[in-house]
């Protein structure tokens, strides 16, 4: 009971002489005490008329009744008008979700209450929900009520249960979990441990400025923990980028895991060649050539880059412009056998000599490719006229190491530290060489790059 309830001397809310009766007593000596007890008042009253609002009517009028059905739905998916699946799908067959929302495992009638919604992609949105049994939080994916969604993201499903429970049963290589599954109507519902921001946000916080290479360090590591254990697994991710690495919510200080599944195949089954996103995007899958798990490692050298720079390192504003930036960071260009091979080399490369005998060489026997990059004058006529999009320059050294020892060391650094850090910024630039490699049979595995110096 405390000093504003009106049994304890103060009277009732609905009367405006109301104060508390100790207060109308004080002294005017005792000023400062009754300011702060003012204050107390003040704090009481308000939570009093916010978070116990219905018990405080309840004082004022027994009779007054509260359900909280008769609350007006606080909507958490846009559009909010339900148009498809009898009015539980909105135009974009996503499933309208309010908070509050119960999402039901039929089969086990687990339930999970929507809180909020953690993000949205291409399969659907990502909602924090309460696991009613197990009275915590998790994220749950309501994917898309489409075929094509649904069926990819089973695939998802498939690939994450064999990588937790037959590879990762420890939970030690940075691979999110996944709890259960079920369908909620007609949605595919994913249900993971809930983790917090992704490494997007986390350098967007720093004012993309990069961060300490020793998190730079300690995140490579990790990450290339789940790359390892894909590679044994002979799973392609398919879609590495900093916003699919997320930091634990857990007590274990700057751990990441890897998420996002939905795009991901088995090595020999490589149906798709529209994959990973733009500037995590390797060479062999804008040129149109066979692809490994070789291309989760390149995209993990521009992860990697990035985290250290604050700035992707290949911002590409098209696949023109992404490969003539890497060519301009690398000094070099994909080998003549991979261009040989390649379905869309014609898009981007002329042919300048005859491709001899080259089986992975990587130029011709005269020590000159037999390829040379369009310009941009050359890809405007190849295409219709139509000029290659191209974005401005984000750093003003040219190539990757220029880049790389040249970036700005943090203020207030001794000399030791800015010797120390340099020689680390040189083991950096040869690791990144190792994973950005233009040859996918001469670039890194997780293996080797574990056995580097710059995360040793
Ligand atoms: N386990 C999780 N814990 C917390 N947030 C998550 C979790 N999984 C996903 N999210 C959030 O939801 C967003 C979308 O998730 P996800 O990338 O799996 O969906 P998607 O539809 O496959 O997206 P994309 O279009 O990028 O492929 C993520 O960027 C992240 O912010």
């Amino acid at each position: 009971m405390d000093e504003c309830s009106p049994s304890n001397g103060g009277q009732e809310l609905g009367n405006t002489q109301w104060r508390p009766r100790e207060l109308a007593f004080r002294p005017y000596s005792l000023q400062n005490e009754a300011q702060s007890l003012r204050v107390v008042v003040r704090k009481s009253l308000v939570a009093r008329l916010t978070k116990d609002m219905v018990e405080t009517y309840q004082i004022c009028n027994p009779q007054f009744k509260f359900s909280e059905d008769l609350n007006p739905k606080r909507y958490l998916t846009t559009p909010s008008i339900g148009v498809l699946n009898d009015g539980y799908d909105n135009a974009n067959s996503d499933l309208i979700l309010s908070v509050n929302y119960a999402l039901v495992n039929l089969e086990t009638h687990r339930r999970y209450i929507v809180k909020d919604v953690l993000g949205h992609g291409t399969f659907g949105q990502v909602a924090r929900c309460l696991d009613v049994e197990t009275n915590s939080f998790v994220a749950v994916k309501i994917i898309k009520n489409q075929p094509a969604y649904y069926q990819q993201a089973l695939v998802e499903v498939s690939i994450l249960t064999t990588l937790n429970r037959k590879y990762d049963p420890e939970d030690k290589h940075h691979i999110v979990r996944i709890y259960d599954y079920f369908v909620h109507q007609r949605h595919l519902c994913i249900c993971f441990e809930l983790l917090d921001k992704n490494l997007y946000e986390l350098v967007k916080i720093n004012q993309f400025k990069g961060l300490s290479l020793s998190i730079v360090q300690l995140f490579s590591k990790q990450i290339l923990r789940g790359l390892a254990l894909l590679k044994d697994a002979g799973i392609i991710h398919c879609d590495l980028k900093p916003e699919n690495i997320l930091l634990c919510t857990s007590v274990k200080p700057a751990e990441i895991k890897i998420i996002d599944f939905g795009s991901a195949c088995m090595e020999d089954r490589t149906v798709y060649s529209y994959i990973q996103s733009r500037y995590y995007r390797s060479p062999e899958v804008l040129l149109g050539y066979q692809y490994s798990t070789a291309i989760d490692m390149w995209s993990f050298g521009c992860i990697v880059a990035e985290l250290f720079l604050g700035l992707p390192l290949f911002p590409g504003a098209s696949e023109f412009d992404l490969l003539r930036r890497m060519i301009q960071i690398l000094g070099r260009q994909p080998p003549d056998y991979v261009l040989k091979e390649a379905k869309n080399t014609s898009k981007f490369f002329k042919c300048v000599g005859s491709v001899h005998n080259m089986e992975n060489d990587e130029v011709a026997m005269d020590g000159r490719s037999a390829y040379q990059p369009l310009t941009e004058i050359d890809y405007e006529a190849r295409h219709e006229m139509k000029k290659p999009l191209i974005a401005k320059e984000y750093f003003n050294q040219k190539t990757l190491e220029a880049i790389v020892t040249n970036y700005p060391y943090k203020k207030n650094l001794t000399k030791e530290d800015i010797t120390r850090e340099s020689q680390i910024r040189l083991a950096l630039v040869d690791f990144l060489k190792g994973l950005v490699e233009f040859d996918p049979a001469k670039r890194w595995s997780p293996f080797q790059a574990s056995k580097h110096p710059f995360v040793t």
